[in-house]
């Protein structure tokens, strides 16, 4: 089911400070132009890697799904990974039928490379939150 890994998701309070620390640290230069989500309540930047990505999120209106991990870890922290499958609902529903919460309501959102995503609960995946992002139609 699952594809490449698409991206790393961390939280930060501040994405300018995660930028200037993971090019300085690790030479992780290649920074994009950070940018808003409101319907997902977060503000996003992503740092590309030779065979990934991490995507920076910072806490975007009162609402945003991420203030309760910054409020147990405010400093940030790794907060989900993003897997790429080749089609969201029939990997939504063969999940289900296993048993696996998703999270929200259930339908896919878009997220921010524009193509639907879904969550897992973090308690199906062995504590991990897990996000599934279908593959572009181009990339396939
Ligand atoms: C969408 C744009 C972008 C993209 O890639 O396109 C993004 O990825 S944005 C990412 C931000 N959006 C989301 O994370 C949406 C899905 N997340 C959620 O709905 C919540 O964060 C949720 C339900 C996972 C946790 O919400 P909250 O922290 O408010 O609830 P609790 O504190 O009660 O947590 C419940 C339970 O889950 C554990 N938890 C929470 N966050 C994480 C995490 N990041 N990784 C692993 N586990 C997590 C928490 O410890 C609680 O566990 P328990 O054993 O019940 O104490
Ligand atoms: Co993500």
């Amino acid at each position: 089911m699952i594809g490449r890994l698409n991206h790393i998701g961390v939280a930060t309070p501040s994405i300018e400070d995660s930028v200037r620390m993971y090019a300085d640290l690790l030479g992780a230069t290649q920074a994009g132009q950070p940018f808003e989500l409101p319907a997902q309540g977060v503000r996003v930047c992503f740092i590309d890697l030779p065979n990934s990505q991490i995507e920076l999120i910072e806490p975007l209106g009162d609402d945003s799904p991420i203030h309760g991990f910054l409020a147990k870890n405010p400093r940030g922290g790794q907060h989900h990974v993003c897997f790429e499958v080749a089609d969201i609902l029939a990997a939504r529903d063969a999940l289900r039928a296993k048993g696996a919460t998703i999270l929200g309501t259930g339908e896919p959102r878009i997220g921010a490379h524009g193509t639907p995503i879904l969550f897992l609960h973090p308690r199906d995946m062995g504590g991990v939150l897990v996000e599934l992002m279908e593959t572009p139609k181009e990339a396939h």
